[in-house]
């Protein structure tokens, strides 16, 4: 994103800290990301290409493959969530280590939960505010590591 492009984001943001009521704060945080989104989609020269929003039609394509493993969309954000079993903690904890490896070898983190042997996961793009070829690599980086374990 350019220069002054993250300055538009910024003061966007700054403006709705200083904005006293919480409709207004809501409301110029939803404008603040949905600029975000649009400046993404405009200026995504910059951006590795498998960061850029996916095409609706490849887009429908990786979550059709993605739904047939477990992964569901997120209701209220362009996300993909998927909720893994293990027997241990052991082995969910080790699951967990080779991901995030990989996860910063691809600069690409996953939000998640570990609780004993349940891990739950959610992926999307921050850098674009939605899903984008990356979450698709991790997503089947994940189903295979966890069919390794
Ligand atoms: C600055 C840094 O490159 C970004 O914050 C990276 C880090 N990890 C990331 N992880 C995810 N899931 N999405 C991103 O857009 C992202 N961006």
């Amino acid at each position: 994103m350019r220069t002054v492009d993250k300055g538009l984001v910024m003061s966007g943001l700054i403006f709705s800290l200083r904005t006293g009521s919480s409709w207004s704060r809501n409301r110029l945080f939803g404008l603040s990301s949905l600029l975000l989104a649009q400046l993404c989609r405009n200026n995504s020269s910059k951006m590795s290409s498998d960061a850029h929003w996916l095409s609706p039609a490849d887009r429908d394509q990786m979550v059709m493959e993605l739904r047939a493993t477990g992964w569901v969309e997120v209701e209220d954000r362009d996300a993909i969530f998927k909720e893994l079993n293990f027997k241990t903690f052991n082995q969910a904890f080790g699951f967990m280590s080779r991901v995030a490896l990989q996860a910063e070898k691809m600069n690409h983190h996953p939000e998640w939960f570990n609780v004993y042997n349940k891990v739950q996961i959610t992926l999307t793009t921050h850098e674009c505010g939605g899903l984008s070829k990356r979450d698709m690599k991790m997503a089947k980086f994940i189903d295979k590591i966890a069919l390794s374990m």
